[in-house]
């Protein structure tokens, strides 16, 4: 089982243009799609369709669109009420694949909001394989929430992943060693803010088959207490890394529709391996495999498993 918690859900609004986006124009769109998202929200439902029981546990408005969304995508969930409904994030895809999104800041939480949703936390999360912390902080929560919720979920027998940015994630580094996951899955943009570098080269560097920077910095987290790092790489694909090893996989050639989701569906591939008991490649396989196949998907489509082939994935042992 696994329990996932989004502190800031929302409801993901696609719009697919029908040519580039144009800076400063009208732009009419011919309907927009709305689907229950957040990160944690998506991996719940990832490994839901894989037939591995999953709750998402997040605070939701009383009279709040998110309720609806959330029954048809057959997702289980376990609910704080908040007082304001959750934030629209709006996704742009233009049909050469390029998104844009536009992510609202999030419904506010009181401390009583944030006290609630721990103890809802706790208690769903009691027993579960795996607890996975996703996504920004809404208003009002604490940035360093994780790191508060990663001690107190380890101590409760739960392995725990942490996929975040920006300053809840410089939080959790610098919370030391009683704060490190098991699991931490930056992207490019995100192990830089932990390690320094620009994402950009990292990613450029990748592309070209030196996986050296990525490396390096992930072991600096692994340094640090972390129990495994899964970069993922965009087009390139992922690479974990462990105290045991380091591990590539490519990602294969795809036509890229929407890139919202693919991360968090490589996070829910990695944890569906760990729950197979995979070996540490076959797990990366897996990761790729999913990112991949929700980069097919339009909007926040997520990818069951008849949508994955992790044998389509080159995997190779990295030796630095
Ligand atoms: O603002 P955050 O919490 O960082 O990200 C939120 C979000 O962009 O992440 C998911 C895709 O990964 C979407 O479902 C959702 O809109």
């Amino acid at each position: 089982m696994i329990t996932t918690f989004t502190a800031n859900p929302s409801v993901d609004r696609s719009a697919a243009l029908p040519g580039p986006l144009s800076r400063g124009a009208v732009l009419r769109l011919a309907e927009v799609h709305d689907e229950p998202g957040g990160k944690g929200v998506n991996v719940a439902r990832v490994v839901t369709m894989a037939g591995v029981a999953a709750t998402a546990v997040l605070p939701v408005g009383s009279e709040d669109p998110l309720h609806r969304l959330l029954d048809a995508a057959g997702v289980g969930y376990a609910e704080h009420r908040t007082a304001h409904p959750v934030r629209t994030n709006l996704t742009i895809t233009e049909p050469d694949g390029t998104t844009t999104k536009l992510n609202e800041p999030g419904a506010p939480l009181r401390a009583e909001d944030v006290e609630a949703l721990e103890a809802l936390l706790l208690e769903r999360a009691t027993g579960a394989r795996w607890a996975a912390l996703c996504g920004s902080l809404p208003p009002g929560a604490p940035t360093d929430w994780y790191a508060r919720l990663v001690p107190r979920l380890r101590a409760a027998g739960v392995s725990v992943a942490v996929d975040t940015s920006d300053a809840p994630l410089l939080a959790l580094a610098e919370a030391g060693p009683q704060a490190a996951p098991d699991l931490l899955k930056p992207n490019a943009e995100e192990l830089t803010q932990l390690g320094g570098g620009d994402p950009e080269e990292l990613e450029a560097a990748a592309a070209a088959g030196d996986l050296r920077p990525t490396v390096v910095s992930a072991r600096r987290l692994l340094e640090r207490g972390v129990g495994a790092v899964l970069t993922t790489l965009g087009g390139s694909g992922a690479v974990l890394v462990t105290a045991e090893g380091a591990w590539f996989g490519r990602a294969p050639k795809i036509t890229v529709r929407s890139t919202v989701g693919a991360g968090d569906s490589a996070l829910s591939g990695y944890l569906l391996g760990s729950l197979r008991g995979l070996p540490e490649r076959d797990r990366v396989a897996l990761a790729v495999a999913y990112g991949s196949a929700a980069a097919q998907l339009p909007g926040t489509g997520l990818p069951g498993p008849d949508h994955v082939d992790p044998s389509g994935v080159e995997t190779s042992d990295i030796h630095l």
